[in-house]
């Protein structure tokens, strides 16, 4: 089955809250709310390609030693095995803003149950909430 490396991030405010992101209507698992992120293309870091992927869907520079690996996703999809390194980001420049998602919403990593995620997220969840304190 084919893999596909997606780098996805936490971006934490001060009030240790955690940004999740509506889905675009249209894509894959739309309306499920995810972490910023997307895939990794041939030949990118996965690093790079976060930072990419949150000036595309965010608006935010980020930079790389800004970036804290917290943990993985590994999950069998129908078309593909997912595997989704979670990085924690505390600092960036600008302004969050939505250009590609439905919705943007700050949560505390204790009421991201209330959102539904893709099923790969869902391992994501416990170590937030050891991180931030729930
Ligand atoms: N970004 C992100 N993708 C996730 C999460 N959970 C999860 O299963 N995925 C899946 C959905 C997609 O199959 C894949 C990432 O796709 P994506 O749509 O974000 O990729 P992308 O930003 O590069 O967009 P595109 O250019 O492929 O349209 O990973 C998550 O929390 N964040
Ligand atoms: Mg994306």
């Amino acid at each position: 089955m084919k893999l596909v490396l997606v780098a996805a991030c936490a971006l934490v405010d001060a009030d240790r809250r955690v940004l999740i992101a509506q889905r675009p209507e249209g894509k894959q698992l739309a309306g499920l709310w995810e972490f910023p992120g997307g895939k990794v293309e041939a030949g990118e870091r996965p690093e790079d390609a976060l930072i990419r992927e949150l000036h595309e869907e965010l608006g935010i520079t980020v930079k790389e030693n800004c970036l804290a690996p917290l943990s993985f996703a590994s999950h069998t999809y129908e078309t593909f095995q997912l595997l989704m390194p979670l990085w924690i980001c505390k600092r960036w420049e600008g302004l969050v803003i939505q250009k590609e998602h439905q919705a943007l919403k700050w949560v505390r990593p204790n009421k991201l149950r209330d959102y539904p995620m893709p099923p790969a997220d869902e391992p994501l969840i416990p170590p937030l909430i050891d991180l931030l304190g729930g």
